[in-house]
């Protein structure tokens, strides 16, 4: 079986650095979906997406909290994109950002890895040190899946924490020097570094070498594809660009036209990020 990097730089090869993230809100969904109960609609939703976007995108990310917040209807909505987007040849990154003790880590892992979602990658929080993290690298590398550990995050207040000067140097310089460690062996450690700090992605890709960069923030959050520039390696690899809203909701409710709105916003990210 291939190695989860060597899927992810196939796919990238072939389609381009897009990662389209699902994210289904009730209020944004097509009207004609709302008829629907929420975790039906985000799944008939989810799965159209699927289709429209396989195109211009080989790697999706659906959100675990859109799906959550409906219980176990939500859960078995998010199981069936998940299935149907390995069935078009996605690879899959399961946002759930997970930490915890090891122990605790293990069955988050295995919930990850397992047959209950079955990603290829999973999106974790490093915040509880060396011994939380080593779980979700185990558990991964079981199945040859692959990780991206959150470093720098695309959201305003990221610096709070992100930025302490630790050392002579912010945290998050700290936390890029783990995963440059835990990516060593076997290159399935990827990072999580958002489009809307770009002097900070410039400098944590030089930092992070062969690190694969997992880039949220570009589209809706007002990171445009000049800024990304920065997360590509020589080769143009190195880096799946996320974008949830600005692909999938480019569109009113009540628009007759929401699909072809949807394909003309992933074709358009698609030429802008190559
Ligand atoms: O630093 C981070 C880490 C994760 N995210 C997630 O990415 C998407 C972004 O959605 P948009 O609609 O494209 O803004 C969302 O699921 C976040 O939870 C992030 O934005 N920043």
């Amino acid at each position: 079986m291939k190695t989860f990097t060597d899927r992810l730089a196939d796919v990238v090869r072939r389609k381009g650095p897009l990662c389209v993230g699902i994210d289904p809100r009730l209020e944004s969904l097509p009207k004609s979906l709302r008829d629907k109960p929420p975790a039906e609609a985000f799944e008939a939703f989810g799965l159209r997406v699927l289709e429209l976007v396989a195109p211009f995108a080989g790697v999706v990310k659906p959100q675990a909290a859109f799906f959550e917040q409906y219980g176990p209807a939500g859960f078995a909505a998010m199981g069936g994109i998940l299935k149907r987007a390995k069935e078009l040849g996605f690879v899959t990154i399961l946002d759930a950002k997970r930490g915890d003790i090891a122990s605790t880590a293990t069955a988050y892992a295995e919930a990850a890895f397992g047959p209950t979602w079955d990603a290829d990658s999973l999106t974790v929080n490093p915040y509880l040190g060396q011994d939380a993290v080593e779980p979700f690298i185990a558990t991964a590398r079981k199945g040859n899946r692959g990780l991206f550990v959150l470093v720098r995050t695309s959201n305003p207040g990221a610096g709070l924490f992100q930025d302490l000067n630790c050392d002579g140097r912010p945290v998050y310089r700290h936390v890029a020097e783990a995963v440059v460690k835990w990516n060593a062996d076997r290159g399935d450690v990827g990072a999580v570094v958002g489009a809307t700090h770009p002097n900070e992605l410039r400098e944590l890709r030089a930092a992070m070498p062969g690190v694969w960069l997992l880039v949220p923030g570009y589209g809706a959050q007002g990171g445009t594809a000049a800024d990304v520039k920065a997360a590509y390696d020589a080769n143009g690899l190195g880096a799946v660009v996320n974008s949830s809203r600005g692909v999938t909701f480019p569109f009113q409710p009540d628009d007759p036209d929401w699909e072809a709105k949807i394909v003309a916003a992933a074709k358009k990210a698609q030429g802008e990020l190559k």
